[in-house]
């Protein structure tokens, strides 16, 4: 890798239009990824959002061009940045529930309580084999190490199908500052869908993570169910619940100003739950509710984290909760994470339970068709809890 001067000479203030000017000392090709390189000369300059987005480099593409410094359109407002200054005491930290006695009520009452009070939770000994665990995680590095041809085809402009996209940040073209991570989002449809639709770099592993989670999941619905007084999950709740699965391999690269910026901005996950599998370098925070602290989500070896998403806070009538969190970028490692979505299916009609309102409970949301839930939070920038509000009765 050949050395480069000041990098980004920023031209404009607002992102969308700027172009980030190199200057280059001699010689003037940066080496990127394997197979492709850039000439560069003084008087040279790349378009960001064109490198990144369209032509599919990806953020993983921009910082292996070896910038020295976070391109403007990348720097969030100050009142978004990680302030990594005081962290909350260690003992006040989401809980880590050990499922191995999964029949205790104890073991019950301690997602339940988890689910209304931090909507976040960590679970080991849930019956997920390690092995398949670290396979998905080698299996999303060898994705995010194809060439950017390669994962372009699986773009939204590429792809065959809509249930699988390759993409980056959340929403680029809503979005003011641009999110430092790559990902590709897989929709279950069907085995034989998977089988010749994902990528066939991946896709043994990520059915195989996706299979092997689904006992703990019905397990954990099941309690949760129990505690609203939902004794049978009968077949329209059953497709309410875990009607649709959405994978996404998410891969954060190393950035150069990690304080500018997010790996994701606060959002609240749309799902019922989220299961998510992350690498041992941290970076994941979730909202204190009561506090409003940012609490850090350490990574444990072998667990799984768990989150409430919107569609179980709406079925719930507000009592589990779907609380924002968001991710930082790492000065100094590549970090992976790869949540598997438990969702409603795109044509069911979602509400408040009726056993939640039996007792005379106000509802708290309307009926809204999932599908409709779903793109509006696809449409717009991430933006915290706002999303629910879509819902709001
Ligand atoms: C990417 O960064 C993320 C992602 C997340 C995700 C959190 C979740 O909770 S995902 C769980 C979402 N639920 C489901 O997927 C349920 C089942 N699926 C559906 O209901 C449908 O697939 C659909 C989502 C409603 C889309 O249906 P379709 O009619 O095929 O419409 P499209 O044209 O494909 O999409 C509409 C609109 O949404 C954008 N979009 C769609 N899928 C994704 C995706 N996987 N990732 C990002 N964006 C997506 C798409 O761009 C379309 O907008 P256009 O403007 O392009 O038309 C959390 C945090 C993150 O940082
Ligand atoms: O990477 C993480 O730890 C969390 C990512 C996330 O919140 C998401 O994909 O919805
Ligand atoms: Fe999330």
């Amino acid at each position: 890798m050949y050395k480069t001067t000041p990098i980004p000479f920023l031209k404009h203030a607002y992102r969308n239009l700027t172009v980030l000017h190199y200057q280059v000392t001699k010689p003037t090709i940066l080496t990127m990824a394997p197979s492709i390189s850039i000439s560069i000369t003084n008087s040279n300059s790349i378009n960001i959002r064109d490198f990144v987005v369209n032509k599919g480099h990806g953020v993983k593409g921009l910082a292996e061009l070896g910038l020295k410094t976070l391109p403007c359109q990348y720097i969030h407002p100050p009142q978004e940045r990680f302030d990594t200054g005081t962290p909350e005491a260690h003992h006040n930290s989401i809980p880590l529930i050990d499922m191995s006695r999964c029949n205790d009520p104890e073991v019950a009452e301690a997602i339940c309580k988890a689910a209304q009070k931090w909507g976040f939770f960590q679970i080991v000994n849930h019956g997920v084999p390690m092995h398949v665990l670290e396979d998905v995680k080698d299996a999303t590095h060898r994705f995010f190490g194809l060439s950017a041809d390669e994962k372009k085809k699986y773009s939204k402009e590429q792809s065959v199908t809509n249930n699988v996209r390759y993409g980056t940040s959340f929403t680029p073209a809503c979005e003011k500052a641009l999110e430092w991570k790559d990902y590709l989002s897989l929709l279950f449809v069907s085995d034989d869908e998977a089988a010749s639709q994902w990528p066939p770099i991946c896709r043994n592993q990520v059915m195989e993570y996706m299979k092997g989670s689904e006992i703990i999941v019905k397990k954990l619905l099941e309690m949760l169910m129990n505690g609203l007084n939902v004794k049978e999950i009968d077949e329209t709740k059953e497709s309410n619940l875990m009607g649709s699965k959405r994978i996404n391999l998410n891969y954060y690269p190393i950035c150069p100003n990690p304080d500018l910026t997010v790996g994701v901005g606060r959002h609240s996950d749309v799902s019922t739950l989220t299961i998510l599998l992350q690498d041992d370098i941290g970076g994941l925070y979730v909202r204190n509710t009561e506090t409003m602290k940012w609490i850090h989500v350490p990574p444990v070896s072998g667990s799984l984290v768990v989150n409430v998403g919107d569609a179980l806070q709406i079925m719930s009538n507000g009592k589990y909760k779907s609380v924002e969190h968001r991710v930082s970028a790492n000065g100094i490692r590549n970090r992976i994470s790869v949540p598997i979505f438990v969702n409603p299916k795109a044509s069911d009609i979602i509400g408040p339970l009726p056993e939640m309102l039996q007792s005379g409970e106000k509802p708290l949301y309307k009926h809204v068709l999932y599908s409709d839930y779903v793109k509006h939070f696809f449409r717009k920038a991430h933006d915290g809890k706002a999303t629910i509000e879509f819902a709001r009765a």
